[in-house]
């Protein structure tokens, strides 16, 4: 790109960032440099074409031209255990100590779509996550929160959709109408084969509910993100960071193409889709996935599936810091690389972040932890400057090299994918990829590589095959205790009681009649959520018409 079209680039932009609302209007250094909102080129670069300006095409630099000086990111710290009341009580001490949003953590019986008195939830109530078992719950879990006010995320694929009608009836009920909220769900079920195995049904039946909930939250959600494809277990499951990138917007573009099979304009399903990746400890190697991330999502879904708006070619994503980075080990020490991953996710451009707690290798963060967590985000906002400027690392040699690679190494496992397929969609590809074991088989021999150079000492880390001696003391961790497990029965037991029987069987007995034709699923779940049904119930019922899924067995 030539000198000239690079200051019509710098003009665009100018004027995109003068017309924007700003945070404040002196941004220095600490020692009281004036900065500029943005750094480019001061003549021609050859790579300005790929790396552009902030808020604009192909959004290597990030989404808005004001960067952090528009708004910061949201802190977003994931948290939940034991019953609604209990985490209901974290997440005032989150929002009152500055957090800017909520993501529910759920316990793995309501993760698998059981009722907490399922013999198989048999000592799983509350252990890694909140119990939910009804709407009722739901209402608990936020009481006192008002639902239209906040961006609320949950953590749940197999059983998304009945969770999402739970949280559109407590709503309801705190006098918020549907239309109103915004937030997200995880929903992403391909991630679940590929790497974190909780689904519930067969890949087809996950896919018909996906569409309906698509459908219907582009119809009347429309701020509501029913999609958050999740890159952070498959790296957390020992991926690479190209294969976390390229099977995370693979995995994307399948739920884009979901999308245009169901008849949607992808200008308005799109911005629904958002993303949430991990941030690793080589601090490089993740700005650089991130900036290649935003890059490779617009211009997929410019040039490939036709997308025009801005916002339908945004990739907009959440980070967690890497769990499997932490060390049980000198535990302290998780806080020194949670802070260097969540900086990472920050000169990536982050739309929201959650940081680690120092003890979560060993159990639920603690309320202590909680709050260092919390407030390691808070010191890299409020104290070292770095959000003055937008992109700050764009132009490095370093990371632009490092994002065209990222890019590059994504474009060849997007064609590996495709090639898998019957019919060169990206969705059949991933779909035989699943069949086949590709994924998993994949992800293990990258974790197994990583292990074997970990047990050679090629690759380090402090505490456990490096500077292994210490001070330590054990540390206070949260417990969850049986007696968590017992209320929540009790409770369930006495609102089965009190409900009306006949209408539960009923909302049930119409949601099955949809779930064997072809009508949107969302409507009668809702009515079934009314009722009072529980998780259990309804997926259960939905069990009843379309069996479970097991992995094919692959040695
Ligand atoms: C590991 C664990 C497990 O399994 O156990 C998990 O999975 S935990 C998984 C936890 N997952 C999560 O927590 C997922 C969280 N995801 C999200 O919150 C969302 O999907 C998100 C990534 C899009 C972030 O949403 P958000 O509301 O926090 O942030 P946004 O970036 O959308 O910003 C909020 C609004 O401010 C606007 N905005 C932001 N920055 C600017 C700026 N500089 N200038 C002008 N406007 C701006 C945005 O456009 C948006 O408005 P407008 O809306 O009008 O555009």
């Amino acid at each position: 790109m030539d000198a000239e079209e690079i200051e019509a680039g710098r003009s665009r932009w100018q004027a995109r960032f003068d017309g924007a609302v700003k945070r404040g209007s002196e941004f220095r250094t600490l020692s009281g440099l004036d900065v500029e909102p943005v750094y480019g080129p001061g003549g021609d670069d050859p790579r300005m074409a790929r790396i552009g300006w902030p808020g604009e095409y192909p959004f290597t630099r990030g989404l808005h031209a004001t960067g952090y000086r528009g708004r910061t990111w949201t802190i977003r710290q994931f948290a939940g255990f034991g019953n609604a009341r209990q985490t209901n009580e974290r997440y005032k001490m989150i929002l009152g100590a500055g957090g800017g949003g909520l993501s529910v953590a759920f316990d793995m019986p309501t993760l698998m779509g059981r009722d907490s008195d399922d013999p198989r939830s048999l000592g799983e109530v509350g252990h890694c996550g909140v119990a939910i078992d009804s709407a009722l719950d739901m209402d608990l879990l936020f009481d006192g929160i008002p639902l239209g006010d906040i961006t609320t995320s949950m953590t749940i694929s197999g059983p998304a959709v009945p969770i999402f009608c739970m949280y559109v009836v407590a709503a309801e009920r705190q006098g918020v109408p549907a239309g109103k909220l915004n937030g997200t769900l995880q929903t992403d079920i391909f991630k679940e084969y590929i790497a974190q195995k909780e689904w519930l049904f067969a890949p087809e039946p996950h896919l018909r509910l996906i569409g309906d909930l698509m459908e219907f939250c582009a119809a009347g959600v429309p701020a509501y993100k029913p999609l958050s494809v999740s890159g952070y277990h498959i790296r957390e499951a020992g991926s690479t960071a190209a294969q976390e990138l390229a099977f995370t917007l693979a995995d994307g573009f399948g739920y884009v193409e979901l999308g245009l099979s169901r008849g949607l304009d992808v200008d308005a399903f799109a911005p629904g889709l958002s993303f949430f990746f991990d941030a690793h400890i080589d601090f490089f190697e993740e700005i650089a996935k991130f900036r290649a991330a935003r890059r490779i999502w617009a211009r997929w879904l410019r040039d490939v599936y036709g997308a025009r708006t801005d916002r339908a070619q945004w990739l907009r994503f959440h980070t967690q810091t890497a769990g499997v980075s932490l060390t049980a080990q000198q535990p302290h020490n998780n806080v020194v690389r949670t802070t260097v991953e969540a900086l990472a996710a920050v000169l990536g451009g982050t739309n929201s972040l959650h940081t680690n707690a120092l003890d979560e290798v060993l159990a639920l963060p603690s309320e202590k932890a909680a709050e260092i967590a919390l407030r390691t985000q808070q010191v890299i906002m409020e104290e070292t400057e770095v959000v003055n400027v937008a992109d700050p690392l764009g132009g490095s040699w370093y990371v632009e090299a490092l994002t065209d690679r990222l890019e590059a190494e994504a474009e060849a496992i997007f064609a590996k994918i495709r090639d898998m397929g019957r019919d060169g969609s990206m969705t059949s590809g991933i779909l035989r990829g699943i069949e086949d074991g590709w994924f998993t088989s994949e992800i293990a021999e990258a974790a197994f590589d990583y292990q074997r150079k970990l047990e050679k000492g090629e690759k380090r880390i402090v505490g456990v095959n490096r500077h292994t001696a210490s001070v330590d003391e054990p540390l206070e961790i949260l417990r969850v205790g049986h007696e968590v497990e017992r209320e929540q029965n009790r409770v369930l037991a006495a609102r089965r009681a009190e409900r009306d029987q006949g209408a539960v069987d009923g909302a049930l007995a119409a949601m099955v009649q949809v779930a064997r034709g072809e009508g949107n699923l969302v409507p009668p779940m809702l009515d079934a959520v009314r009722a009072e049904a529980t998780l259990g119930e309804i997926c259960d019922a939905l069990r009843g018409e379309w069996g479970v899924y097991s992995e094919p067995a692959r040695f």
